[in-house]
């Protein structure tokens, strides 16, 4: 098991806990943080399969709790099912001594999330994230949104957890599809900043993109490391934390685009192609070895993610540019791309010119 500590500087610090065994257990963690009462967001899917063994755990260290369920999928992170969840926590009549606990992937925690900021101003809440792509990426660093037809996580807070709880059993029920998305944000991670755990992941780690609970765990804890060395200095995106948006800046127009009702791409998924995407850009404007952006692309698809925009279907240059352009990085209307100079070596690109990226778009196979 290990522990790590996320903030210190800028926000309260809390732990980390990543290792195996530890929703049985979750109870004793929680209970000196919630003075009186947790209520449990979960979707429908991961309650069924471990809500009780939570809310067990917790009864157990003498925590009362009850639950919310929300549909599973992306298409809850909605106005509609945050309402819901805030009316529910109302009618419950949760007080700011309350906590809520976040019992699954991405979804449930950037939605419970969001409400716990909202609810009476903030009240307190903890990630226990079932998904590898919430243990090694959303449940950590207090960002917390909705989604709106008009792109990704447009209405959100910065809202820290008191805690994060990553019990690597629990990815044994994960579907492979969702072991792969989580695995995306893994190698972003090693693409972004680490050379040598990039390198890991493509060999002796690769087991990890399969299951492999021994190379999952190795990756969850160096992944939190990268994320919580670059939160805790940049809570709020004011410079480096971007970085952690290698990817997602064509990932997230790739998404907007195909709806996030339907979800067709895991966001994951979108992440992967959003990378390669980067790295080719950054190796067609020169910044780049071509050797580099082949190699991202090579790694990726062995992990079985997608790498090339008609895997995801078909796109029109000017509908994602104009996303693009939403995204929150982008100022005065000026696109901003985390572009690379090597694996490793990400950076932040202010004022990238739009009509070069169209041109690539288009060599891409979006339609011009
Ligand atoms: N806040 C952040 O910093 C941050 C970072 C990365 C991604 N995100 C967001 O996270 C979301 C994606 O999260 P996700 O990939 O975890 O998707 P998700 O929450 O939709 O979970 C994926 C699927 O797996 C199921 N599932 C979850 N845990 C399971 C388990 N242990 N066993 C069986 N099934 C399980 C869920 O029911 C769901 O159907 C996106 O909305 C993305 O924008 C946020
Ligand atoms: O934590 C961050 O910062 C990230 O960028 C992590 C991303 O993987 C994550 O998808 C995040 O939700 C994207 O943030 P956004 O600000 O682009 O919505
Ligand atoms: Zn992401």
């Amino acid at each position: 098991m290990t522990t790590l500590t996320v903030g210190g500087q800028g926000f309260r610090p809390y732990d980390v806990v990543v290792g195996r065994g530890l929703l049985a257990r979750a109870g004793e963690r929680i209970a000196p943080l919630a003075k009186g009462r947790t209520v449990i967001v979960s979707d429908e899917t991961v309650a069924a399969i471990h809500g009780q063994a939570l809310s067990a755990s917790l009864e157990a260290a003498g925590v009362r709790t009850q639950t919310i369920t929300v549909p599973a999928g992306e298409a809850s992170k909605s106005f509609a099912q945050l309402e819901r969840v805030l009316d529910r926590l109302l009618e419950i009549g949760l007080d700011r001594k309350d906590v809520v606990v976040a019992l699954g992937g991405g979804v449930v925690g950037d939605l419970a999330g969001l409400a716990a900021a909202l609810y009476m101003r903030g009240i307190d809440f903890v990630q226990v994230p079932t998904t590898l792509l919430a243990q090694v990426d959303s449940s950590v660093g207090g960002k917390t949104a909705i989604d709106t037809p008009r792109g990704k996580n447009l209405v959100g807070a910065f809202h820290q957890p008191r805690l994060v709880l990553a019990d690597i059993d629990v990815l044994a029920t994960l579907p492979d599809k969702q072991l792969r998305s989580g695995w995306a944000e893994v190698l972003k991670h090693g693409l972004i900043c680490d050379a040598a755990f990039f390198d890991w992941l493509a060999g002796d780690g690769a087991g990890g993109a399969c299951g492999d609970p021994a190379a999952l765990e190795r990756a969850v804890v160096r992944s939190v490391e990268i994320k919580s060395a670059v939160v805790s200095e940049d809570e709020k995106e004011a410079g480096r934390r971007a970085l952690l948006n290698l990817g997602h800046t064509f990932g997230h127009a790739v998404e907007a685009e195909l709806g996030f009702e339907k979800a067709a791409l895991a966001h994951g998924e979108a992440v992967a192609l959003g990378c390669c995407l980067a790295f080719r850009y950054s190796a067609r404007e020169g910044l780049c070895p071509e050797a580099d952006a082949r190699r991202v692309e090579a790694v990726i698809a062995a992990a079985g993610l997608p790498t090339r925009l008609d895997q995801a279907g078909t796109f029109d240059a000017d509908r994602l540019l104009a996303l693009m352009a939403g995204d929150k990085k982008a100022e005065g209307g000026a696109l901003t791309l985390i572009l690379a100079r090597g694996i490793g070596q990400a950076f932040v690109a202010k004022g990238v010119d739009a009509s070069s990226v169209r041109a690539f778009l288009i060599e891409e196979g979006a339609a011009g």
